[in-house]
This record gives C-alpha cells, structure tokens and sequence, in this order.
C-alpha cells in the first residue's frame, strides 16, 4: 500500500463537530480551517444551530457531511433528502434499518431536489449500518438480531447498495467485507477512530488512525480524540502524521 500524504490524509477524515451551538462549533472549526479535512454536523449541533451552520461552514471552505440519520417511512424520508440536498452539504446519511424502499426514496429525494434545480450538487448519500457502539452481545441478546456484526453490516451494505446509495457507515473491522461484497468503490465512513492510549467512550468496535488506513477505509470520522483535546489542532496533526507514516 502506498504511503498517505498530508493531503491525502487529510481529505479522509472527518471531524465530528458535536459542539451545543454555532459559536462553539464555529470557533472549533477555525482552529482547523485550512487542514483540508471535511466536518461532520451531526444532531446536537444541526438541532441547536439549524441550516445556517451549514451555510457558515460551507463559506470557510470545508465538505459537509451532515449525520441526521434519517430514519422514517419513505415518503417522508424522500422529503427530507430534497430538503437536504438544496441545503448544499456533500455527504449525508440514512439508517439502513429503514430497508430498500426508504433508501431508494433518500437517492429519489436527491434526484428530485437537482431535477427540480433547487441544488448545485447531488451529495453523496450512505447508510448507517451497525451503530460502532453496538457490541456482538447488544446485536444478539438486546437488539435480538442473529449472527456477526459483520454479517449484519454487510447486510445492510448489500441493501444499501441495491438501492442506489453510494456507501455505508460501519467500523473499520467491517471494511475488508463490505469492499469483499459491494466492491472497492463502494464508499465506507468509519467512525470508532481512537489513536493508541486514548478513551473509547461508549465506542466499542475501534480501530487506531493507521489501521484504519491500512484496513482501507475510505473516511474516517473523529470526534473526542481532536474536538476534546486541549489543543484540537495539535491533536489533528498527530493523527495526520500517524496517517501518513
Ligand atoms: O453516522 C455516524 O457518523 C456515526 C455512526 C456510528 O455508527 N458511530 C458513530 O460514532 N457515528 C458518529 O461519529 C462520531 C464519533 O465521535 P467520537 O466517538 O467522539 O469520535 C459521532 O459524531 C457519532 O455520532
């Protein structure tokens, strides 16, 4: 495998911005403007800020990856990827949970919203697969799903791709089968990044920055590693120079 640049490395990972409002996502955001990484608005920040964040963060320059998640019948679910679309973010997500019609409605929405030239871009549109804090035990004995987290997620994956989607969210453990079953150029967004001696959280499928590459993955999300750092600069650095080792 040949070895990442800082660009390269850069463009892969997306920062989670899970901040309580625009100011202090904001002030997150310009610490790391100009690394060339994307960020990730997800529900905390999108449901105190609201469209406008996406706005002032597209005007700094970086790729959107809005994570709401969507999860609903599929004409509403075909409503909400229009609504999406025209807000101009690069990538967003669906659960995979909702099945084949609510995803092909997600990739209907985003035709519909660019047929009807209310949008300058189709996003990019992926399924949340297995929640990377979902353990082997929380699938088989809560959620009462049987079989392997990776058969669950390549599961999805299969669907999600049936449907039109261009990729999926899972952990990097995944990756290698997901490429194995829907091809190398199916797109895979793995959050569950921890670097080497820091805390997993409520993540429990993880893999270090590196593995992550070497595995393959295509983005990589990070949240608390960087945006809970003392210095999330720093922190962003370290990561890339581990990346690009
Ligand atoms: O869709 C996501 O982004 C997502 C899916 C998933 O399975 N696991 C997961 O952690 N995420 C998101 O990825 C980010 C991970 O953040 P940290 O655990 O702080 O690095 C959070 O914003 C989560 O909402």
């Amino acid at each position: 495998m040949s070895v990442l640049s800082r660009v390269e490395a850069a463009s892969k990972i997306m920062v989670a911005l899970d901040k309580p409002d625009a100011a202090a996502a904001l002030a997150l955001a310009d610490r790391l403007q100009g690394s060339g990484i994307w960020v990730k608005v997800g529900m905390e920040l999108f449901f105190a800020a609201g469209p406008s964040i996406v706005r002032e963060l597209k005007s700094r320059g970086f790729r959107i990856f809005l994570d709401l998640k969507m999860h609903d019948i599929p004409n509403t679910v075909r409503g909400g990827a229009r609504s999406i679309t025209r807000l101009g973010v690069d990538l967003f997500n669906v659960h995979g949970a909702g099945g084949l019609a609510m995803m092909r409605a997600a990739a209907e929405g985003v035709r519909e919203a660019v047929e009807a030239g209310g949008a300058q871009q189709a996003p990019i549109v992926i399924a949340v697969t297995q929640l990377t804090s979902t353990s082997q035990f929380v699938l088989n004995e809560q959620i009462g799903i049987a079989g392997s987290i990776e058969q669950a997620v390549v599961r999805y994956a299969g669907l999600a791709k049936e449907a039109g989607l261009q990729g999926v969210v899972a952990s990097p453990l995944e990756v290698a089968a997901i490429k194995a079953a829907c091809g190398t150029g199916f797109i895979t967004v793995t959050p569950g990044i921890r670097p080497k001696g820091s805390d997993a959280g409520d993540q429990t499928r993880i893999t270090t920055p590196s593995e992550a590459v070497g595995i393959g993955t295509d983005y990589l999300v990070i949240g608390r590693p960087i945006t809970a750092a003392n210095d999330p600069a720093t922190a962003l650095d370290n990561i890339l120079k581990e990346m690009t080792e």
